[in-house]
């Protein structure tokens, strides 16, 4: 007989989820988080002045509907972005002229959306193969495209498989901006709320090292100690849940499926100022730049916090991983000076979160296919074995890669055990 019903491996938004309502549908269930803290790619800190916030996810937008309904049934305020104002580009171009080659973009992203992914044509393609086929569109669109895919997928197109990208961007499906909005006392603390409901279901600080399959159950071997269920859901990104030991191995198209991934690689920074300066100016404090590629900025502020995030993906992230942080946030800071205006050199706190390497994702803000021929991959991943789940954000059939995917991918795995045990 199993000690429990239910192991759930990982405690980000898919895990949490996942046992929040399978305890809801009366299963005795574990969850073991190899970190000391709840939340996984959703984490955050506190400035020296007692201001929270988010180092990982923390953006919503009103389409993401799970994540709103968890958000309103445990009373977390949100904040609507600070979108006021005119866009700034560096190097700096005539805003018209920006919306122009947004616009572009646009277009080439529907385009490629409408692959069809069953012709031989556009197989075993790279992104970056497929946009130096698109010699029609004007080359400051396809540069931008690039950098559209360093900063949101975090990898160089040339490494994207272009069947995994066409079907990851299809589910996206936001019709308002996905920077729409942010929670008022950080995505994390929504990630605490959840997990207060689990009580004493939860052990942090307890990694999962191996699993064996057995004739009626499953054994996770947390830190020596093994545990047993009759349902174990690995809600971990696939990079991560190929570090865990399986015995038997894994189906040889399992192994292939999770061996498919790489991940993401991604900095971010909080920059406070004293006040929003930006503001005075006319500017809305988003910043795009063309070059370096792979980096943006939006105003974060809220009540008398006033901050601009600062997201670095793809190749420009890995550069700066091997470079002392002080450099980056020189740069940074220079960077908003010159987009912004003479104070964006003077900052108040600067708070930079390294995910390149990170010790339990790996990297972030999701993991990418780069196995050009693993076009199934996922739907191998979502069948697992039987009583033996793979769920995470990357997996989700809505918004893969963000915390309404993983809240999906929960609820799915959840419903996926309760029907096997009807
Ligand atoms: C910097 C950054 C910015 C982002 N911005 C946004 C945003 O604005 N909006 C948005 O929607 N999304 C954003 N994302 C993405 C979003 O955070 C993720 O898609 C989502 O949180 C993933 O949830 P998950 O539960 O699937 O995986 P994770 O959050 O990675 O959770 C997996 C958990 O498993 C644990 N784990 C791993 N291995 C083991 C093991 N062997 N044993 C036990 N536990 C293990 C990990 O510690 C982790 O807690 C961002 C991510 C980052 C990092």
């Amino acid at each position: 007989m199993a000690d429990h019903d239910v192991i759930v491996i990982g405690a980000g938004f898919t895990g949490l989820t996942a046992a929040t309502d399978l305890m809801a549908a009366g299963l005795d269930v574990i969850v073991v988080e190899a970190r000391n803290r709840v939340g996984g790619r959703v984490e955050s800190e506190y400035l020296p002045n007692g201001t929270r916030i988010d180092t990982g996810g923390q953006f919503l937008c009103r389409d993401m509907t799970h994540l709103v309904e968890t958000a309103q049934r445990f009373g977390a305020r949100t904040v609507f972005s600070h979108v006021d104002g005119e866009q700034s580009y560096r190097p700096a171009i005539p805003p018209e002229h920006g919306d122009a080659i947004w616009n572009g973009v646009e277009q080439l992203r529907e385009r490629m959306r409408s692959i069809d992914l069953t012709n031989p044509t556009f197989s075993g393609l790279t992104v970056g193969q497929w946009i130096d086929r698109q010699t029609d569109m004007p080359s400051d669109v396809t540069g931008s495209f690039r950098r559209l895919v360093k900063g949101l997928w975090c990898r160089a197109p040339e490494d994207v498989a272009l069947a995994y990208l066409v079907s990851n961007d299809r589910r996206i499906t936001n019709i308002y901006p996905e920077l729409e909005m942010f929670m008022r006392d950080t995505m994390h603390a929504l990630a605490d709320r959840l997990a207060a409901g689990l009580d004493d279901r939860l052990r942090l600080s307890a990694p999962a090292t191996s699993i064996t399959i057995m004739e009626d159950e499953i054994e996770v071997d947390v830190e020596g100690r093994a545990l047993t269920a009759g349902h174990v859901i690995i809600a971990v990104p696939p990079v991560m849940a190929r570090r865990i030991e399986i015995s038997p191995p894994l189906p040889a198209e399992l192994e292939r499926a999770l061996s498919a991934w790489e991940p993401g690689c991604a900095i971010k920074l909080q920059i406070g100022y004293r006040t929003p300066f930006w503001r005075d100016k006319g500017l809305s404090g988003s910043v795009m730049w063309s070059d370096p590629q792979g980096i943006y900025a939006c105003d974060a502020s809220h009540d008398d916090y006033f901050g601009i995030v600062v997201f670095l993906g793809g190749p420009l992230a890995s550069e700066w991983h091997k470079r002392p942080q002080t450099e980056l946030a020189n740069f940074v800071t220079s960077e908003l000076s010159a987009a912004l205006g003479g104070k964006g050199h003077e900052p108040v706190s600067v708070c930079i979160r390294d995910w390149v390497n990170d010790a339990w994702s790996d990297g972030a803000y999701s993991d990418v296919i780069t196995d050009l021929e693993a076009t199934d991959a996922e739907e191998i991943l979502l069948k697992g074995l039987p009583r033996l789940h793979f769920a995470c954000s990357e997996l989700s059939p809505s918004f893969p890669g963000y915390i309404e995917g993983a809240i999906v991918a929960g609820k799915l795995a959840a419903q996926s055990i309760l029907q096997d045990r009807e």
